[in-house]
């Protein structure tokens, strides 16, 4: 058996790790709520190929570190510096752990605007939307505890949009597979998964558990993103998904400097026009379309990714 096979690649760690974090100001209180995961990779083999277990950091320990960092760490409320806390405090403590990926799904929670003047709550907040702020973070210390780099990338999921006209679809190749009529006005919806990933920074050493160096670089991207994704999606005269995904990633590498790179992932989320004509009414030519039957599946998905030059 042993003659036939090896262990090529090992990874372990834990996943959903739910977080709530409550950060009091005063009366005003502010709140994250994420789901974690941390996976590691270093001289961990014999766990799987000779079954010892001294090599193992639990991975109760795992969910353990991130309470406890999630209730230490001054970077709890920036998912990126927060993920990278937590990548580097492992990889710092523990010898034989050469890498960490963090990866953070940050919930929505809006402060809740109250009164006649809107005024913001100072602790009462709103689930407005489905989306989520995603943050992937790779730590390495394979060149030693002196030297770890780190990968980030952010972006965000489940961006739901649609636009109900100023959309096309024509010119595709026609052959005996092709039953779509091409449409010169449709609708077009997606669910937006964006990533984006800058480029590799160096992290000195923590003194201690609380310490790690304040990288400013990632506070301003995640709103913007969101704000140019929208932006370019409703103003973008490009008429199919293929061609306003490239827009929308590289007006996001244009504005910002330290991003290197833009992965979007776009399923079309189908709106078929209902056929009436049997009932003699038109609802099939495209200004004439009213009711549609929005369709789940199958899902057309468009992706790409727009790299820096
Ligand atoms: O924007 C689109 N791109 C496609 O590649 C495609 N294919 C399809 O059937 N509808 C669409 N729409």
């Amino acid at each position: 058996m042993s003659d036939l096979s090896y262990l090529s690649s090992a990874r372990y760690g834990k996943d959903a790790v739910r977080v709530f974090r409550v950060v009091r100001e005063g009366p005003t209180h502010t709140i994250v709520e994420y789901n974690v995961k941390v996976l590691l990779e270093g001289d961990i083999d014999v766990s799987y190929t000779e079954a010892e277990n001294r090599v193992v950091v639990a991975t109760d320990s795992m969910k353990n570190i991130t309470y406890y960092l999630a209730k230490v760490s001054p970077h709890i409320l920036i998912p990126e510096r927060f993920a990278l806390h937590l990548g580097t405090h492992i990889v710092s403590k523990y010898a034989h752990i050469h890498k960490a990926f963090v990866d953070i799904e940050q919930l929505r929670w809006s402060r809740i605007s109250v009164g006649k003047d809107g005024k913001p709550h100072p602790h009462s907040f709103l689930r407005d939307g489905d989306e989520k702020k995603v943050v992937k973070v790779e730590v390495d210390a394979t060149a030693g505890k002196d030297g770890i780099q780190a990968r980030v990338s952010a972006g965000l999921s489940d961006l739901l949009v649609l636009k109900s006209t100023g959309s096309s679809f024509t010119s595709f190749i026609r052959d005996e597979y092709t039953l779509l009529k091409e449409v010169d006005d449709r609708i077009f919806s997606t669910s937006i998964d964006l990533t984006y990933t800058f480029a590799s920074i160096s992290i000195p050493p923590p003194k201690d558990e609380v310490d790690i160096p304040c990288l400013c670089l990632f506070d301003m991207a995640d709103e913007y993103s969101e704000n140019t994704t929208l932006h370019s999606f409703t103003t973008l005269a490009e008429h199919f998904e293929q061609a306003t995904l490239y827009k929308m990633a590289q007006q996001i590498i244009t504005d910002n400097a330290g991003i290197q790179s833009v992965t979007y992932a776009l399923p079309n989320k189908h709106y078929i026009p209902v056929d009436m004509s049997y009932i003699g009414v038109d609802n099939m030519t495209p200004a004439k379309a009213e009711v549609f039957q929005p369709v789940a599946a199958p899902s057309g998905l468009i992706t790409a990714t727009v790299s820096r030059k």
